[in-house]
């Protein structure tokens, strides 16, 4: 299994189930360091894993390390095609680099990844690819870019399902919202501050999500459990696409507890307890 971006959050949560279930994990990413502190924690817990340093927007590295992924460990069942992120700008402020950096790590960069894992494997052997998104749905304001991206990659999803079909090759994707990750710690007070206040007052389940719960449905997407399911999206974000206008007027009373003019949800306490979660 090779899950890019497997040295953090996710990927990384993602890396420790899969080789808990007795797969040989190979995570890539761009910082070695990283990518060695979680070979040390799957080799303690028992599991298999391998490091392979490499941005997936440079179509060379990334043709390499899929070859040398084949070389070492004879075949590739599946991929998780979960590297990526982006910066919080409004769309008057974003450069043009900035946009095709951001457009480059999240579309152009699993397009190569799923490409060359494809011809080099998946096309004579079949396999599930998972592509990550996000919850993009009516857009995504201050993350415009990250949304074109993601919108892009969530139609390569659909088309790939259709054309990898013959090949016995699933291709499904995965659409987080808002996850307590340690992605979220590589924005600041001011973006934390947004993201509490703007989006999770709109999170029907009232809390965010964790790391094991996007997991997991990565985890469903690859198993054979899934094996009539291609070019579909399962959304882990609980159900903030759906709230609409008065949607919490729905909610028991308890639940329906403004805090300090947000709902309760947007509470540090709660983003706090939905990290202490994914503590080990
Ligand atoms: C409500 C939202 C809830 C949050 C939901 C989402 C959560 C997550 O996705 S968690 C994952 C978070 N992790 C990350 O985002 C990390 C990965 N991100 C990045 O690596 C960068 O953001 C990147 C995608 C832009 C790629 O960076 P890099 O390859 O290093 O590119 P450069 O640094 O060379 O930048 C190129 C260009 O991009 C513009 N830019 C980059 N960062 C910023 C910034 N913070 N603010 C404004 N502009 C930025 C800028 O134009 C850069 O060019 P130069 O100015 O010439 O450097
Ligand atoms: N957390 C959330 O709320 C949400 C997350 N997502 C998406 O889910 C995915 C996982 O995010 P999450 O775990 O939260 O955040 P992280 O920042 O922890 O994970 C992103 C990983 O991607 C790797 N990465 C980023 N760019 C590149 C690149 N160009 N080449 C290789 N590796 C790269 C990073 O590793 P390195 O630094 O070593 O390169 C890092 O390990 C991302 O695509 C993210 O945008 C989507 C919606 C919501």
């Amino acid at each position: 299994m090779i899950v890019t971006g497997g040295g953090s959050g996710i990927g990384r949560c993602a890396a420790h189930e899969l080789a808990s279930l007795g797969a040989h994990v190979a995570i890539v990413g761009r910082n070695p360091e990283k990518l060695e502190t979680v070979r040390i924690e799957i080799e303690e817990d028992g599991g298999s894993v391998s490091t392979h340093v490499s941005d997936i927007r440079d179509e060379e590295t990334v043709a390499a390390t899929i070859a040398t992924i084949i070389k070492d460990h004879g075949r590739i069942d599946g991929l998780v095609n979960n590297a990526g992120g982006q910066y919080r700008a409004a769309i008057k402020d974003i450069t043009t680099k900035g946009f095709e950096a951001v457009v480059r790590s999240n579309l152009t960069g699993g397009f190569i990844v799923m490409r060359e894992v494809y011809n080099q494997w998946m096309a004579e052997h079949g396999g599930s690819i998972v592509n990550m998104i996000a919850d993009i749905w009516h857009g995504w304001p201050h993350f415009s870019h990250s949304a074109a991206a993601r919108g892009g990659m969530f139609t390569l999803t659909e088309s790939a399902a259709t054309e990898f079909a013959a090949s016995g090759v699933r291709v499904n994707s995965v659409a987080p919202g808002s996850i307590a990750s340690s992605g979220l710690d590589t924005y600041d007070a001011k973006d934390t501050e947004f993201i509490q206040k703007g989006v999770s007052p709109h999170i029907p389940l009232q809390r965010f999500g964790t790391e094991s719960e996007v997991s997991s449905a990565i985890v469903f997407l690859l198993s054979p459990g899934a094996s009539f399911i291609t070019g579909s999206c399962v959304r882990v974000d609980g159900g903030a696409p759906n709230a609409r206008r008065g949607w919490w007027e729905l909610q028991p009373a308890e639940n329906n507890t403004p805090f300090n003019g947000f709902h309760r949800a947007s509470e540090p306490a709660i983003l706090a307890a939905a990290h202490q979660g994914e503590q080990r």
